[in-house]
């Protein structure tokens, strides 16, 4: 088999993402990738993260997690985007990251990426089929191959059966509602097989 290397980039503001991106990291590595955590910049400023003390905890936990660079993309063979819902879209942080890749999808640089997305949101239908869409709608036009999980394994039913992407509730206190670690586990691992498939092909 290629190796593979998988690139997983999320932003979160209070650990779910963080938790989903780790899940999807450590099915990766199972599966034989080469696997970097990579976060996207924050744009927000100090005195908002000040002013919530989970996202402040989390910005501390997180401090050692490397920014995604665009050279990460370029080496990405496979990329797994993990990103809050806001306002049904993806946050701020994230569009800015991808409106930066203009130089890489000019010369043609992320075609065949295969990537694939998850979500979180506050309510179980607010907006996390939307956010993930919007996210695919920039992959479409980057040329990449989008690896959804469909209904591809009985794991999906019980973490909500997103066919777009695994999406979990985030419920008042910051915990995930439903159990969704082996959705994102699958996800993964459907993405760097995919991944295979595409570079052998290309081989
Ligand atoms: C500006 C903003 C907009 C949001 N919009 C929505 C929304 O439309 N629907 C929803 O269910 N949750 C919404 N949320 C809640 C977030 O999606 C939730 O806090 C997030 O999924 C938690 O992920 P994290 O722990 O990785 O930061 C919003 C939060 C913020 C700050």
């Amino acid at each position: 088999m290629a190796a593979i290397n998988l690139a997983v980039i999320y932003y979160s503001s209070t650990g779910t993402n963080y938790q989903l991106a780790n899940w999807a990291a450590e099915s990766g590595r199972e599966a034989g990738a080469e696997v970097k955590v990579l976060k996207v910049p924050e744009l927000a400023p100090p005195e908002a993260i000040e002013s919530n003390a989970a996202w402040k905890a989390h910005v501390e936990e997180t401090k050692h997690v490397p920014e995604v660079q665009l050279s990460d993309l370029e080496w990405a063979d496979a990329i797994i985007f993990s990103v809050p819902t806001r306002f049904g879209n993806v946050p701020a942080q994230v569009k800015q990251f991808l409106d930066t890749t203009g130089g890489l999808w000019f010369q043609g640089k992320l075609v065949n990426k295969v990537v694939s997305a998850m979500t979180s949101a506050q309510n179980p239908h607010g907006g996390q089929e939307a956010t993930i869409l919007s996210l695919y709608t920039t992959m479409y036009h980057w040329g990449a191959i989008v690896a959804t999980p469909g209904y591809s394994d009985p794991v999906l039913y019980g973490a909500g059966g997103n066919p777009y992407g695994t999406s979990v509730t985030v419920d008042q206190s910051g915990n995930m509602v439903e159990d969704v670690q082996g959705a994102v586990k699958h996800q993964a691992k459907r993405t760097v097989n995919v991944a295979e498939w595409v570079k052998q092909g290309n081989q």
